[in-house]
């Protein structure tokens, strides 16, 4: 039988209790100091979870030192977000095997989860099936995943594939917008797809602001992932007050 594993107990039984802040490093774009650092301060402010991925070549060496980075000065839970089987690290402790459910290419839908599986069960990874689906614009992860971008305006098809993903055994929906999108998914859509699943919510891609964190709650976020607003904060001190606007915005 299947059991819920570490990190999914920890999302599960934490949202009981409040809506959670996940925190995106990219491999590409910060050093292990760096994301050692900003996992540190992440875990005193109150974010709940380090996510770890890029679309774009985050693999390898460089994965597995921002892991470890972040491992040797946290005890939050690193989650993989990986870009294919390429982004898998043994030194993680959970990742998100996510199905992009409104790819057109198959190897983004079953095919990189096929070519990483056994690597996760060899390194004892924790898998956490999600569905993952891309809202307009969509970014550089929407080109990457060759996607048909849920329109913004059409909460009733994200709801639908949110559903789908429901149904096929996903525990997790993530409704992405593309990282550093010019603007959030819209909280009507929020707010459809939250009405028909019952499994938790992640809403992430292009939330920079406090009030777009609050108002993606108010709409039924269960989890927010913020990445590019802390990344490109200019510096340290700068991210650490971003990171502490965004989470008063997320727990209130
Ligand atoms: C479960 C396994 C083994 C693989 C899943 C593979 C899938 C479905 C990938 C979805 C498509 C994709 C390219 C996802 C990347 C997600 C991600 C890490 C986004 C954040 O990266 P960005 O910041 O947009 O990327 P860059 O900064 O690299 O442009
Ligand atoms: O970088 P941002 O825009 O915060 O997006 C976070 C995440 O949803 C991207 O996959
Ligand atoms: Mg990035």
């Amino acid at each position: 039988m299947i059991k819920l594993g570490k990190v999914e107990t920890y999302i599960r039984e934490k949202l009981e209790r409040e809506k959670l802040h996940f925190v995106l490093l990219d491999p590409d774009d910060v050093s292990p100091e760096v994301a050692g650092e900003l996992a540190r301060m992440s875990e005193e402010i109150g974010v709940d979870a380090i996510m770890v991925g890029g679309s774009t070549g985050a693999e390898g060496e460089v994965l597995d030192g921002v892991v470890k980075g972040i491992k040797e000065n946290s005890n939050l839970p690193v989650i993989l977000f990986p870009g294919s089987h390429g982004g898998i690290s043994k030194y993680a402790d959970a990742i998100f095997f996510m199905s992009l459910l409104n790819s057109r290419n198959p190897f983004f839908i079953t095919g990189a989860q096929a070519l990483g599986a056994f690597q996760v069960k060899r390194y004892g990874i924790e898998p956490i099936p999600m569905a993952y689906l891309i809202v307009e614009p969509g970014e550089t992860v929407g080109w990457v995943g060759d996607a048909k971008p849920l329109p913004r305006h059409k909460p009733k098809i994200a709801a639908a594939y949110a559903l789908a993903g429901q149904y096929l055994g996903m525990r997790l929906v993530y409704l992405e917008a593309g990282s550093g999108a010019p603007q959030p998914v819209p909280p009507e859509m929020i707010a459809l797809v939250k009405r028909v699943i019952e499994v938790p919510l992640i809403v992430g891609g292009g939330i920079r602001t406090e009030e777009q964190a609050r108002a993606a709650v108010k709409a039924g976020a269960d989890i927010i992932v913020t990445g590019t607003a802390i990344e490109k904060a200019g510096s340290i001190e700068k991210a650490r007050e971003k990171l502490i606007e965004l989470n008063r915005g997320i727990k209130g």
